[in-house]
């Protein structure tokens, strides 16, 4: 377990003339790869929800850059809604109780939901999510995840479409933070061990 001082880790702290890509120790997913597993995907749930005008629910802040590429490569009617969940806070670790930040704008009843995430680790997010959603009656609950993290699992839960299986390891980028940073990596890494020690 990697263990925190936020207080530290203030805005700017990093900033100054060093670049965020100087603090990420491996690539683990390029951009390349990302950008075309992307295609796979949408390609898949093209054919999969052909006619059917699926809901296509990201989960904030992480979905994001995801969702925004996924579902230009989804080659059908679609609509979109987006729900904001925490159940990390500032922490590398679930608390294990998953927060409502903001909730859905539209009905799930009789609708086919596709839930978009970035990841799946320990699973709480999304059976928390699925149960929601179902209780809400929608027709269907999928789940396309772009990283599956299985080691961390501590519910069982099995996402219909993976874009890339990941290790046992904290991974930033490509909408995945530490402290609300590196979202906005192009693709997806490890960072330095010193990074959490500042
Ligand atoms: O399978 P789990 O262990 O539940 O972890 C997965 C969730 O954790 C992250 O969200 P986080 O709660 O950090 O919020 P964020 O997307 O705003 O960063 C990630 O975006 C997933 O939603
Ligand atoms: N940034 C980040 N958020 C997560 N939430 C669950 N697992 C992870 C992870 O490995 N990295």
């Amino acid at each position: 377990m990697v263990s925190l001082t936020v207080s530290k880790f203030l805005p700017g702290r990093l900033g100054g003339q060093s670049s965020m890509h100087d603090e990420i120790k491996e690539v683990l997913i390029s951009e390349e790869a990302l950008q075309e597993k992307i295609k796979d995907l949408g390609k898949q749930l093209s054919e999969d929800y052909q006619d059917r005008f699926p809901l296509v629910v990201g989960v904030l802040k992480g979905a994001l850059p995801f969702m925004a590429d996924l579902i230009k490569r989804m080659d059908i009617h679609l609509e979109i809604d987006l729900m904001a969940v925490s159940s990390y806070g500032a922490s590398t670790v679930s608390s294990g109780e998953v927060k409502i930040i903001k909730d859905l704008d539209t009905s799930l009843e009789g609708r086919d939901v596709i839930i978009v995430e970035d990841i799946i680790d320990s699973g709480l997010t999304l059976s928390y999510l699925v149960q929601l959603f179902k209780h809400r009656n929608a027709n269907s609950v999928k789940i396309v995840t772009l990283l599956d993290k299985p080691t961390g699992r501590k519910v069982d839960i099995k996402p219909d479409l993976t874009g890339f299986i990941v290790p046992d390891a904290f991974v930033v980028g490509y909408g995945l933070d530490y402290i609300e940073r590196y979202r906005n990596l192009p693709y997806i890494g490890v960072l330095k061990p010193e990074v959490y020690e500042k």
